[in-house]
């Protein structure tokens, strides 16, 4: 870490103006390139504050932190998430090698392959129609009810893949939030002859998963009367490693998608939580997604130069900023409207991941220097009407990946290419930025005169209208959005997401965080009085006064 503390001191002032003036050969420098089959990943990140040194540095402060080491213990099943005594072993799920991958004795593709079995079984009966409802008419609707990890990652995938699925024949929607008007949202969709309820949780307890499971089976039963109760395992399925809470539930185990504790919530889309992104877009599409990301796999398992390895040079580009720099956000900016959920997922990939204070051995983490920034994205171009005005102009810094694909499923007109010079013209505006006298003499055609005034007011316009430049950007481009390179796509956010643990020596595959609000929002549960406003249990004085106006507030208009 010194070393890159010295070196940050050395470069922070450098404009990368000069260094693509200094090197011709930058952009090639500084360019990774993936190819598989047909379809190509090239990673562009030349438009970074950075120098050769700064690549090697991180080499070898992954020497230091044992990068290498810890890429194979994951792959090969290896205990490392400790604070929860886990393997980590998304990867397993798209180890299309069907390499042996042993835990605790056992090969765990045995497991993982005969639950894709299922899945494909399952998937063909649903989409050709011969998986029938109550009254006997084929599924139109599939509704995923699941939160965060059992919901983002097949949300997005969904509209990912948008352009393989047929919701003339099959539609999807997702239910997550416990807020009623999510479920209350959705059930005005759907007919209860025809839609499938996927209850999709890891630990089938969760709070507001639990809610909409148990609201969408009143709903159904309700709609179809006591006479067709015992048709419910035709419309409820579900997708869980807990097997005994969903015999409780009430749904039948021949109609339960098991998966494994070294299957992380985040990285879990791969599992059989995809069961609803397989109904949507097919089983084949399903599998090439898991192939993508097995192409992924085996470039950053076998890549053993990590300056040619993408997911560990996009996590040390990361790591830069927010380390160094101390850039508190970084944006992830898809140009194609199928990723609109991206940034969404990633949120919960990246900030649940590595948004620790306290490194793997329980000390706190190294104060200096931080863990994970925030990250946020929205679809382009619409961002670039919305906040990029920060991004460009502000004072802070804030990194972009920007996500293009050269080939549009939709070739309407002049749209893809006017995507594209703007997706690229946003890279290089970061980059260079417009110097005060390119913007004076602007400001001089719109403020004609040379008089003192005049002089003034063009000063003070052409500061308004200068750009420093020196904002970095990495260029991820993809042959096409497809069920191969999205599988990449997320593959690679996941490495370097992991890759960044390992430098900060944090445990990427706990959330510890999450729990405390989870444990007081029980605590006030019954504090928010029954129907008459009492308490159903102890006494909301014990709150702080903020907490206890806020609970009497609430009573005020939700008792009788
Ligand atoms: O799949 P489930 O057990 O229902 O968990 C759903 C989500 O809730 C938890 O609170 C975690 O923060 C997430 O990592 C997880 O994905």
């Amino acid at each position: 870490m010194q070393q890159l503390d010295k070196h940050f001191e050395s470069v922070k002032a450098i404009h990368m103006k000069d260094l693509f003036a200094q090197d011709p050969e930058r952009a090639k420098k500084f360019s990774l390139e993936l190819k598989n089959g047909d379809d190509l990943f090239h990673f562009d990140f030349s438009k970074n504050r950075i120098t050769e040194e700064t690549l090697t540095l991180f080499t070898n402060l992954s020497k230091e932190r044992k990068v290498a080491e810890g890429i194979e213990a994951m792959f090969s099943g290896e205990i490392i998430n400790k604070t929860e005594k886990r393997a980590v072993l998304h990867t397993a799920l798209r180890n299309r090698s069907n390499r042996p991958i042993i835990v605790e004795g056992k090969n765990v593709m045995d497991d993982v392959n005969g639950v894709l079995d299922k899945m494909k079984g399952f998937t063909e009966k649903v989409r050709s129609g011969e998986w029938k409802g109550y009254t006997g008419k084929p599924i139109t609707d599939v509704i995923n009810i699941g939160i965060g990890g059992s919901d983002l990652g097949p949300l997005m995938v969904a509209h990912a893949l948008t352009p393989y699925a047929n919701p003339e024949k099959l539609k999807v929607h997702y239910i997550s939030n416990v807020d009623g008007t999510h479920a209350a949202e959705v059930l005005k969709l759907l007919n209860p002859e025809t839609c499938m309820f996927i209850v999709s949780s890891k630990t089938f307890t969760t709070q507001e998963t639990m809610t909409n499971a148990h609201t969408c089976r009143s709903w159904w039963l309700g709609k179809v009367g006591t006479d067709n109760a015992a048709k419910l395992p035709l419309h409820f399925v579900a997708v869980s490693t807990n097997l005994t809470k969903v015999a409780e539930f009430g749904i039948d185990t021949n109609n339960t998608f098991a998966f494994w504790d070294w299957v992380g919530g985040r990285f879990s889309l791969w599992s059989a939580i995809g069961l609803s992104t397989a109904l949507y877009v097919g089983f084949d599409n399903f599998i090439q997604l898991l192939e993508g990301g097995h192409a992924m796999d085996e470039h950053f398992r076998t890549e053993k130069d990590l300056r040619k390895n993408i997911p560990a040079v996009l996590a040390f580009i990361d790591m830069w900023y927010t380390s160094f720099f101390k850039s508190g956000s970084h944006a992830v900016l898809p140009y194609d409207q199928y990723l609109d959920r991206f940034p969404a997922f990633l949120q919960q990939l990246e900030m649940e991941s590595n948004g620790k204070g306290v490194k793997m051995n329980g000390e706190p983490v190294d104060a200096a220097h931080g863990t994970s920034s925030a990250l946020f994205g929205e679809p382009g171009t619409n961002g670039q009407h919305a906040f990029y005005q920060l991004i460009h102009q502000g004072t802070q810094l804030i990194p972009c990946d920007f996500i293009f694909p050269l080939n549009t499923h939709n070739k309407l007109g002049e749209h893809h290419k006017l995507l594209a010079c703007n997706v690229f013209a946003q890279a290089e505006a970061l980059m260079k930025g417009k110097t005060f006298e390119q913007a004076l003499a602007e400001a001089k055609k719109s403020i004609p005169g040379d008089d003192a005034e005049a002089q003034q007011k063009q000063t003070t316009l052409a500061n308004h209208r200068t750009f420093s430049g020196n904002r970095p950007s990495n260029m991820i481009i993809l042959s096409q959005v497809n069920p191969r390179t999205v599988g990449m796509l997320i593959a690679l956010y996941e490495h370097k997401t992991f890759v960044e643990g390992l430098l900060w020596e944090i445990n990427s595959f706990d959330q510890w965080g999450v729990e405390l609000g989870k444990e007081l929002a029980k605590d006030l549960y019954p504090l928010l009085g029954d129907k008459e406003g009492k308490e159903t249990e102890g006494t909301f004085k014990t709150k702080d006064s903020s907490t206890q106006h806020l609970v009497e507030l609430f009573r005020q208009f939700n008792s009788q």
